[in-house]
């Protein structure tokens, strides 16, 4: 039997005026690693955004694990982990108490949040940053933070909107290497908004986003077959019809 999506996003758009940032937008994720890739603009931190329900869509639904974010959206939002573009840690409170804190407000109790924080916190190693104010920490290990606060509640899934920018290549490779073992060891679903070429061609799967439409989701393989291309950035130009002259292979 077909495993059932655990995100399912039925024609889903939303406008900002006349402009539509995301454009009649379906699909449906189970578990695995899902690069969401698109250019600046594409529209991929407003599809973060109505995911998770800071903007409702002007139409269509979303559901995660078959509850609609429409209707039941605190039930939704127990399931999901984000991390988003913008750093949102509480620089002047130690990891643990931004731990708590988040915690608390998922209504976990106090041992749970310190049973959890202490095992994500070490497989991110970074368990003996705890008492550590976050303004003293590295933008890798703020980021580690973020993600392990994101993992604390147990989530079915994880939204991570550009979370590598401004990392040295060592933190952004611990980083991604963490989130796909935890995809294959734990059947974490991941949509993992880039516009990286060498973090898109690692996923399970790519979902080409542009001009707020979703142009084809598929493995990096099969998308560069179907576009009789040899690299994900030409299957890119091919699938949007645009031009590559003016920017560097590594990045769209
Ligand atoms: N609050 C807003 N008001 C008006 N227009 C907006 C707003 N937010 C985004 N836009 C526009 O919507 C389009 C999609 O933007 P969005 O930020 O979702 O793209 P993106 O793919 O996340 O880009 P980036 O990689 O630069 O973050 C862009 O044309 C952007 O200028």
């Amino acid at each position: 039997m077909p495993e059932l999506p655990i995100l399912s996003v039925t024609a889903i758009s939303k406008h900002y005026g006349k402009l539509c940032a995301v454009n009649q937008v379906s699909f449906q994720l189970g578990s695995g690693f899902h690069a969401l890739l698109g250019p600046n603009g594409a529209g991929k931190s407003t599809l973060f955004q109505l995911l998770t329900g800071l903007f409702a869509p002007d139409q269509g639904d979303i559901h995660l694990n078959s509850i609609s974010i429409r209707q039941h959206l605190p039930q939704a939002l127990a399931q999901m982990g984000v991390v988003f573009q913008q750093p949102a840690l509480d620089l002047d409170l130690s990891v643990q108490t931004n731990l708590d804190f988040y915690g608390r407000l998922h209504g976990m109790s106090k041992a749970d949040i310190r049973t959890r924080s202490a095992h994500v916190l070490t497989q991110l190693e970074i368990a003996d940053l705890a008492p550590t104010p976050c303004r003293n920490l590295s933008g890798g290990n703020r980021r580690k933070v973020e993600l392990a606060r994101a993992l604390l509640t147990e989530p079915k899934l994880l939204l991570m909107d550009e979370a590598t920018v401004g990392l040295d290549p060592a933190s952004r490779a611990t980083l991604l290497a963490y989130v796909h073992r935890l995809c294959r060891e734990q059947g974490l679903c991941v949509l993992w908004a880039t516009h990286l070429m060498d973090e898109a061609e690692q996923a399970d799967q790519v979902l080409v986003m542009h001009k707020g439409k979703l142009l084809a989701q598929d493995t990096p393989i099969a998308l560069m077959t179907q576009t009789h291309t040899t690299s994900l950035l030409e299957a890119f130009f091919q699938l949007s019809g645009e031009s590559h002259v003016e920017t560097t292979p590594t990045q769209l």
